[in-house]
C-alpha cells in the first residue's frame, strides 16, 4: 500500500503558496522538508495546553510535558530501530549530533591514530574531524569517490587498518543521491575495532533504516529533513557506547549529584542533553516520525527513488545537461544534482525561482566533493513524500528555457539598470 503524493499535499498548506505569480513547486528537500499540521499543530498544543519544563516541576504541567517529551524518544527509537529512549539522544541538529561524537571520542585519540571519512562527506562530518584531528594528532584519511558516484571500496579496504580509530561516512550522499554500503563499512570498522559513525541526515527521512541491522555504533539524523521542525535531530548510540562516553555539554538535567568539586551524571539519555531542551520541537519530533511510519518508509524510499530516476533520465537525456551520480536505473534518494551548459546553477536557480521552482544550487556544503568533480558548484532538485511528476515537468520546462531565458535576461534593460 503505497501513498498519493497529490493527496497528502492537503497536509502542507505551505505548498499551496504563491511564488512570484506561479504556484510554488518545492524541490529542496534536502535542505529542508516542508512540515505537516499534523506536527506543527504539536506547539500549539503545547504552549496552549501544557507548556512547562521538563523533569523539574512536582505539577501536573510538568508531568505532561516531561512524559511528552520522554514518550518522543520512544518513537524515535522506535522508527530507527534502536533498542529504546536510552540510545536516542535530542541534539539540534545532525551537525551537533556529530560534534558530540567526535567530542566524547576525542579524549581517545593521540597521534598514532587515524580517523576515516570519505570525499563525499558534509562538512558537518568533514570540518569536525578535521578539526579533532588537529587538537589530538590524529591523521584523517578519505575514502575516494569514483567517476560514477560511488565509494571506491577497495581503496577503502586499504584505508582503514588497525590503526583507524573510526570510520565516519554518509549513508546517503546529499549531493551524488548515492545509497552507500554502509552495513559494509561498519564491518570494515569493526573489523579493525574502529567505530562507526554513520551520518544518516540524507537516509533517515528517505528510506527504512534499522541501526540495530547496520550495527552502527552512532547514527546522527536531523528533524527538519524528515517532515519534523527546525532545532531538533537526534543521535542514535549503543547503549554500552553512551554509558563510557564523555557528556558533550555540562549543567542541569545531565547530572545526579553535585559537589562543590565534582559531579556524577543522570541516566541515558539525559546525561546527553543538558539544560532545558527545545520541549515541543522534540514533542513535534514524535510527531514527524508518527507521520512519516504512517506513510510507510518503504513506500517512501519507492516514491524518492521513482520520482528520481523520472527526473534523472529526462535530465540525462539533454546532450546540454551534465548530471552527477550513479547512472539512471540504480537506486538513488529523491534527488538529482546536474548543470545545464552555459547557465551557472545560481543563475538557474534564480530563473527557476522567477518561475516559483525551489531547488538549492552551490557546493551543498560539500566543497571537497565538488573540487572531485572538478565542478565550482552544482543545481540539485530533490524531493518528498509530497512531490509529483508534474513537478518535476515544471523544472524541466524551465530547464529547456534556461540557456535562452538567460541570454534573454542579460540582454534586458532590468540587468543592464542592475549593472549600470
Ligand atoms: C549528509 C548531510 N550531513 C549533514 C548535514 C547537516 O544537517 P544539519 O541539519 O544542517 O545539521 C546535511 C544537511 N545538508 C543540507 C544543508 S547543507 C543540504 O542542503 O544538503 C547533510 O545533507
Amino acid at each position: 500500500m503505497s501513498f498519493d503524493a497529490a493527496e497528502i499535499r492537503a497536509d502542507f498548506p505551505v505548498l499551496d503558496r504563491r511564488v512570484n505569480g506561479h504556484p510554488l513547486t518545492y524541490l529542496d528537500n534536502a535542505a529542508t522538508t516542508h512540515t505537516p499540521r499534523q506536527v506543527y499543530d504539536v506547539f500549539e498544543e503545547f504552549y496552549a495546553g501544557y507548556n512547562a519544563n521538563i523533569h523539574r516541576g512536582i505539577h501536573e504541567l510538568s508531568h505532561e510535558a516531561s512524559i511528552a517529551y520522554e514518550e518522543a524518544h520512544d518513537r524515535v527509537a522506535e522508527f530507527l530501530g534502536a533498542d529504546g529512549r536510552e540510545e536516542i539522544v535530542f541534539t539540534k541538529n545532525t551537525t551537533e549530533s556529530i560534534n558530540l561524537v567526535a567530542y566524547g571520542l576525542s579524549r581517545g585519540l593521540d597521534a598514532g591514530d587515524e580517523i576515516v571519512t570519505t570525499e563525499m562527506d558534509h562538512h558537518a562530518s568533514l570540518v569536525t574531524w578535521q578539526q579533532i584531528a588537529k587538537r589530538t594528532g590524529a591523521t584523517v584519511r578519505h575514502i575516494p569517490v569514483t567517476a560514477d558516484g560511488h565509494l571506491d571500496m577497495d581503496a577503502a579496504r586499504e584505508l582503514v587498518t588497525d590503526d583507524t580509530a573510526l570510520v565516519c561516512a554518509p549513508h546517503v550522499s546529499n549531493v551524488l543521491g548515492t545509497i552507500n554500503p554502509i552495513e559494509e563499512l561498519v564491518d570494515l570498522a569493526h573489523d579493525h575495532d574502529a567505530y562507526a559513525v554513520v551520518d544518516g541526515a540524507q537516509s533517515a527521512p528517505t528510506r527504512p533504516v534499522d541501526v540495530g541491522a547496520m550495527d552502527a555504533d552512532f547514527f546522527a539524523f536531523s528533524g527538519h529533513k524528515l517532515a519534523g521542525p527546525t532545532g531538533i535531530g537526534g543521535l542514535y548510540g549503543k547503549r554500552a557506547i553512551l554509558e563510557e562516553l564523555d557528556p558533550f555539554l555540562f549543567g542541569g538535567e545531565m547530572i545526579r549529584n553535585v559537589t562543590l568539586t565534582d559531579s556524577t551524571w543522570n541516566e541515558l539519555p539525559w546525561k546527553f542533553e543538558a539544560g532545558t531542551p527545545p520541549i515541543a520541537e522534540g514533542i513535534a519530533l514524535g510527531a514527524a516520525v508518527d507521520y512519516l511510519s504512517e506513510l510507510g518508509m518503504e513506500n517512501v524510499r519507492a516514491h524518492e527513488n521513482d520520482l528520481a530516476q523520472y527526473l534523472l533520465g529526462e535530465l540525462a537525456d539533454r546532450e546540454f545537461v551534465r548530471t552527477y551520480g550513479p547512472e539512471v536505473g540504480e537506486e538513488r534518494t529523491g534527488l538529482v544534482s546536474f548543470n545545464v551548459q552555459g547557465v551557472h546553477g545560481h543563475d538557474l536557480s534564480s530563473l527557476l525561482n522567477d518561475r516559483g521552482i525551489a531547488i538549492r544550487a552551490g557546493d551543498h556544503c560539500t566543497q571537497p566533493l565538488h573540487d572531485r568533480l572538478e565542478i565550482p558548484g552544482s543545481a540539485r532538485a530533490s524531493v518528498y513524500v509530497y512531490n509529483t511528476r508534474e513537478d518535476i515537468d515544471r523544472l524541466l520546462d524551465v530547464v529547456d528555457s534556461a540557456r535562452e531565458d538567460l541570454d534573454g535576461y542579460l540582454a534586458s534593460e532590468r540587468y543592464h539598470d542592475l549593472i549600470s
